[in-house]
């Protein structure tokens, strides 16, 4: 493979004696990997059902390879249904890293397309609250759809400047999660385009942009919260040098110890300014130590932990009642509705995470869950909804095999013969699943289902 010159030398700088391994391993095939949702199905259950062959991924509890030379799981149903994340194995770590308790508030600052804020909504497990930002409108969209795939609820979709969030959020996340943009060297590997990109904007020009967001994300984390800082990047002015310039602006942060693993490598004190000793516990990812790309990975704490007493946040909305159509459809729902959770916009209707401060004026993709929407004298479910219930939470389903030729004319969009399964099954919305998982809704009448997967995730 070409790698720039100036890149070559600056690596044989860093790693001595260690630069032939390093150099040889862009000879060897990148390595593909899948996280399992474990908001949807438990990893021993994956791997049971699991239809072509994986191997764990020893550092990531829930991460396993596949061969992607012969195997697409992006197009078996179980991708539809949301059951795992493709992600390259090294970029799993920080989401992993990252102690999430069920009720935080966690923020990931730079979240599209989704890798890694789709694990941290994961492990909320519907408590707390994630918000998953983006600067690009355009990438947000993708990330959004991640999101909704994998059946997160508690969320915030947004895309904004990092800057204009601090004065929305002051000291309010328990953890934030900064997988910061960076000069990509690490992914060399597995994206030759990456090069190209990093001949245009190299390492100053994204470390100023790391020092911002660092600075900005600090302000927005509580007193004994934590934050994990990543890139995909080798060069220690977008890693150890970031870290530094947090410490130097907020002496209130340390670096925390991050769990260990035999292929990390640590922090180099050498690379600070100050020789930094502490940086050691900052963590380096290389590809010739670990079946994974480059990475760069830091936990830190903001002064000491405290207990927070409850929150009640604003005052909640007057109790309402739920609209009666949508009160009809979730009385074959097993969920208990907060109405004073209900957001109505038009005929749009939102489930809203709990005790949310006011977000009037940032820009959202998404607030909350999106029920779906109410038409004269009738509530129609959402794709999201689909998503994020489970088969057992809804009375109405039609449970069809991975074999069965159904799912892929479901997910394409067509109507559906099923009168083998639905038989004298009363007309209505029926949550179509794969082998115990939903994909999406349909319309039952008389045997034949009318399909109703979003049109923009249909399979082409
Ligand atoms: C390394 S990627 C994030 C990958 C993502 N965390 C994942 O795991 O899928 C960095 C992201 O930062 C976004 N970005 C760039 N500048 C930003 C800024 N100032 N604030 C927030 N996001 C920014 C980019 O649009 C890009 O999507």
């Amino acid at each position: 493979m070409n790698l720039p010159g100036a890149f070559e030398e600056k690596m044989k700088e860093l790693l001595g004696e260690e630069f032939d391994e390093y150099i040889a391993c862009y000879e060897e095939p990148r390595y593909y990997g899948l996280r399992v949702n474990t908001q949807k199905i438990s990893v021993e259950e994956f791997q049971k059902i699991c239809p072509f062959e994986i191997h764990p991924i020893p550092w990531i509890s829930n991460g396993f390879y596949y061969d992607g030379d012969k195997v697409s799981p992006s197009r078996h149903p179980y991708y539809f249904a949301g059951l795992y994340y493709l992600q390259e194995p090294s970029a799993m770590t920080p989401a992993d890293r990252l102690p999430i308790e069920l009720g935080d508030r966690v923020l990931d600052v730079c979240a599209a397309p989704g890798g890694k804020a789709t694990e941290l909504g994961a492990k909320l497990a519907g408590h707390g609250m994630l918000a998953a930002n983006d600067i690009s409108n355009s990438r947000a969209k993708g990330l959004l759809k991640n999101i909704e795939v994998f059946g997160i609820g508690n969320v915030l979709v947004l895309s904004e400047e990092p800057g204009k969030l601090m004065d929305y959020f002051p000291e309010y996340f328990d953890k934030i999660l900064i997988d910061a943009p960076c000069s990509g060297e690490g992914m060399f590997r597995k994206d030759k385009k990456m090069v190209r990109a990093w001949e245009e904007h190299g390492p100053e020009f994204f470390s100023n942009i790391q020092k911002s967001i660092v600075l900005q994300a600090a302000h927005m984390l509580r007193e004994g919260g934590m934050m994990l800082y990543s890139t995909c990047t080798f060069d220690s002015r977008e890693n150890e040098q970031i870290i530094e310039h947090l410490l130097e602006h907020c002496p209130e942060f340390r670096i925390l110890p991050i769990k260990p693993y035999e292929g990390f490598c640590p922090g180099r004190p050498g690379l600070t300014k100050s020789g930094m000793k502490d940086i050691e516990k900052t963590v380096r990812i290389f590809p010739h130590k670990m079946k994974g790309e480059g990475h760069y990975l830091a936990l830190l704490q903001k002064g000491e932990k405290k207990e927070v007493a409850e929150e009640t946040g604003k005052p909640k909305k007057k109790t309402r009642k739920l609209p009666e159509e949508l009160e009809t459809f979730f009385a074959h729902v097993s969920w208990k509705l907060d109405p004073s959770r209900l957001d109505i916009h038009g005929e749009r209707i939102y489930y809203m995470p709990e005790n949310l401060p006011a977000v009037k004026g940032i820009r959202f993709l998404r607030t909350g869950l999106l029920l779906g929407e109410l038409k004269k004298n009738r509530f129609e479910p959402s794709q999201a909804l689909a998503m994020a219930l489970k088969k057992e939470d809804y009375d109405f389903c039609i449970d069809l095999k991975a074999e069965d030729e159904r799912v892929t004319r479901y997910l394409k969009g067509e109507t559906l013969d099923v009168e083998d399964l639905a038989g004298s099954k009363e007309k209505g919305w029926y949550l179509v699943c794969v082998d115990g998982y939903p994909l999406g809704f349909g319309k039952l009448a008389g045997g034949v289902l009318k399909n109703k997967y979003l049109p923009g995730w249909r399979l082409c």
